[in-house]
């Protein structure tokens, strides 16, 4: 009945545990892909954890197969934080399938284009605190990624700096760095160590998630409570919660457990999607820091398409091929959430003469998945052109699948590249990104290196951030000034 998929030599009874990386999964599997092949296997304590590498396995297996493959693995430590009952931590099953429906209906592609308004003007507000503040690049760029979700999720449109949405969000980010990588921590590996109290030594994971429960529970019950205060004065603005709430009435179906439903979909949207935005942005005012030869081609496309009397619009994207392959390579080449979201194998099966027993996790690689040589062409090479048709690139297929597949498929992809599309395309028809400098004058060179947790970051970095020209200033502020959106 085939054996498990080959993998490093581990210890009998603790399996891999030593051998584990501590840190960027991604890199290590890919490094261990190439040793042991496309699909290879590790274990914990016995429990096994198949890892693909190739989008094709993580197609046959996650797309062609996906009945298998819908569950996920119990995340006890994103359970004790207060995200158990979240689509993206819920095993298969009825509950599974109503956050699934509630989250998926409204972000479909002509879904989230309804968002696009709220985007444009987002981006805007974005480009104007930068004038401002371009040293704050990373808060700024923060602020807008939780502006687009709330805005969606509950109407409420976050302009000033002290927005208590912000506040909360920023709590939210950090509890998810600091749970680490959902499958990976100590308590994952032995899920026992939840009883442990927080003063254990080692037992770091016990405080992270002691310290998030009130952040968590705040922002699950503070926006909600707020719309449902806003529906019945009749000041609500049409958002998610409120749609899905007005429905619920309109079908006399206002149960206890619908409500909550609705409330945990909603609260979902922000710790799903605002830290992941957050991280592709940044990384690509990383991408045009460390590229800007690369940047000056993008500007150059901006100039002779759009030209310098306005700024740019969803409707400018189709003309603007070079800078939506900037965009898909800065997220092919470091992408937000490197080793995805494991699923839990819900029967054995064999794949290419290898077991996949019943339990195992599986883990589609998404560093491995992007770096693969065999559809990216010198894949470590930042070189947008790989995705421009041939002769004068390369005809590569954009990495759609940093999103994942199957039936658990991010259901915010369209959102996501959205909100990543036009904040840059704003700041490169608007702003240089250049190096800073030190007291010394000399260039500043951050190093190329990333955070390691379910998402990852650029480590903390400096830049320049200064306006083209007067007249790009002058377009921000016109803009802002005219939306009334000065804050
Ligand atoms: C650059 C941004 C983003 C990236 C790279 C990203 C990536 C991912 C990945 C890899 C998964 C796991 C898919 C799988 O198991 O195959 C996922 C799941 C999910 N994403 Fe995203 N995402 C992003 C933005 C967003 C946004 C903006 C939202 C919502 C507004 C969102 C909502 C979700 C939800 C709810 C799930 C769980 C789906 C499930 O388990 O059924 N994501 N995302």
């Amino acid at each position: 009945a085939g054996s498990l998929p080959p993998g490093p030599p581990g210890d009998p009874i603790i399996g891999h545990l030593r051998t584990l990386p501590r840190e960027n999964y991604g890199e290590k599997y890919y490094e261990w892909s190439k040793i042991y092949g496309d699909v290879f296997s590790i274990n914990i304590l016995g429990r096994p954890i198949i890892i693909l590498n190739t989008v094709q396995a993580a197609s046959d297996l996650f797309d062609k197969r996906s009945s298998t493959y819908n569950d996920r693995p119990y995340f006890p430590m994103q359970d004790l934080m207060g995200w158990g009952d979240t689509l993206a931590f819920l095993p298969f099953g009825e509950k599974f399938q109503l956050q699934r429906k509630l989250i998926q209906t409204p972000l479909t592609r002509p879904g989230a284009a309804m968002f696009r308004g709220q985007q444009v003007i987002q981006a805007r507000i974005m480009m104007s605190k930068l004038l401002k503040n371009p040293k704050h690049f990373e808060h700024i760029a923060m602020r807008y990624a939780t502006a687009i979700i709330i805005e969606m999720a509950y109407g409420h449109r976050v302009v000033s700096d002290d927005d208590v949405y912000v506040e909360i969000a920023e709590g939210i980010n950090k509890t998810i760095t600091d749970a680490g990588t959902p499958g990976m921590t100590p308590v994952d590996v032995f899920p026992i160590l939840r009883h442990v109290p927080a003063w254990f030594p080692g037992a770091w994971f016990a405080k992270v998630a002691r310290d998030a429960v009130p952040v968590v529970t705040k922002f699950r019950n503070f926006p909600f409570q707020e719309v449902q205060r806003q529906m019945a004065e009749g000041t609500a603005t049409a958002s998610f919660l409120s749609m899905h709430l007005e429905e619920l009435a309109r079908q006399g179906k206002e149960s206890p457990e619908d409500i909550n439903a609705i409330k945990v979909a909603a609260f979902h949207l922000f710790g799903a999607g605002g830290d992941t935005t957050f991280s592709a942005i940044l990384t690509f005012i990383f991408a045009m820091l460390n590229y800007p030869e690369i940047q000056k081609k993008a500007q150059k496309e901006i100039d002779d398409v759009i030209g310098n009397d306005r700024l740019p619009d969803f409707s400018d994207r189709e003309s603007l091929p070079y800078v939506d392959a900037v965009m898909w390579e800065t997220i092919r080449w470091h992408q937000a959430g490197p080793i995805g979201m494991p699923r839990r194998a819900m029967q054995d099966e064999i794949y290419n003469g290898m077991l996949i027993p019943k339990g195992a996790m599986v883990i589609s690689n998404m560093r491995a998945l992007t770096w693969d040589e065999n559809v990216y062409a010198e894949p470590h090479k930042f070189w947008p052109e790989r995705y421009l048709p041939k002769p004068v690139g390369n005809a590569e297929p954009p990495p759609t699948m940093i999103f994942g597949h199957g039936r658990r498929i991010c259901p915010g992809r369209y959102l996501a590249e959205a909100s990543l599309w036009i904040v840059a395309t704003h700041l490169l028809t608007t702003f240089n990104v250049t190096r800073a400098r030190d007291a010394q004058g000399r260039e500043i060179v951050p190093p190329v290196e990333f955070t390691s947790a379910l998402t990852t970051h650029p480590k903390p970095f400096e830049c320049d951030i200064k306006p083209r020209s007067e007249k790009a200033a002058s377009l921000i502020r016109t803009a802002v000034h005219g939306e009334g959106l000065e804050a």
